[in-house]
């Protein structure tokens, strides 16, 4: 009998220069210091892993590529913002946002910004973000028979996060 881990392995990576995205953000760290705004061109890198198809292919890589960019220029040109910090406030009216940080204020008109479910924006959030959201735009045309999608985030040529997700339907709140 053939010993499971002798099989082959497959996957499939992308990783494009037209994957970047340019995004302002601050973080906080150490507590309670919190980062001046700031921005970065972030990179990325996603990852798939699964059995062939009847292509021979884990999944189309075109797919996936035209999938990662729609998320990487969604993000491009926005100012990111969390909505699951503890200290980091975030609100908005019919026009502005405003972030909060104990006596620190920013204001930026609603179309700049994007708010997302994490804590912080880190490199690490950003990755599990993008990869939620890679996987609801492809999981029906992918199938369900995945292992798992890896999207690594650079935030300054070489710092990466990056975060690895079991491939499940996405639920239908997401
Ligand atoms: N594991 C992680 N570590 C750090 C993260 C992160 O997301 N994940 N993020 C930061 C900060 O965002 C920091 O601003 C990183 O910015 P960077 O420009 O790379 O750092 P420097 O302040 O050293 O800037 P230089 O332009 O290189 O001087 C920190 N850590």
């Amino acid at each position: 009998m053939t010993h499971p881990t002798e099989q082959p392995v497959f996957r499939v990576d992308v990783s494009k220069e037209q994957f970047v995205f340019s995004a302002a953000h601050f973080i906080t760290f150490a507590g309670d210091i919190c980062e001046r705004i700031h921005g970065h061109n972030y990179g990325v890198r996603v990852s798939v892993e699964g059995p062939l198809d009847e292509n021979r292919y884990v999944v189309d890589f075109i797919a996936l590529r035209d999938a990662v960019l729609a998320e990487t220029g969604r993000l491009d040109h926005h100012v990111l913002l969390p909505d699951r910090h503890a200290q980091i406030r975030v609100s908005k009216d019919e026009k502005e946002t405003t972030a909060t940080f104990q006596d620190r204020r920013w204001v930026f008109p609603n179309e700049d910004c994007i708010h997302l479910p994490v804590t912080n924006t880190t490199a690490e959030e950003l990755a599990e973000y993008i990869g939620q959201r890679v996987i609801e735009r492809t999981f029906d045309q992918f199938g369900d028979h995945l292992s798992w999608i890896e999207v690594a985030v650079d935030e300054n040529q070489g710092q990466w996060g990056v975060c690895r997700l079991p491939w499940k339907r996405p639920s239908a709140s997401a």
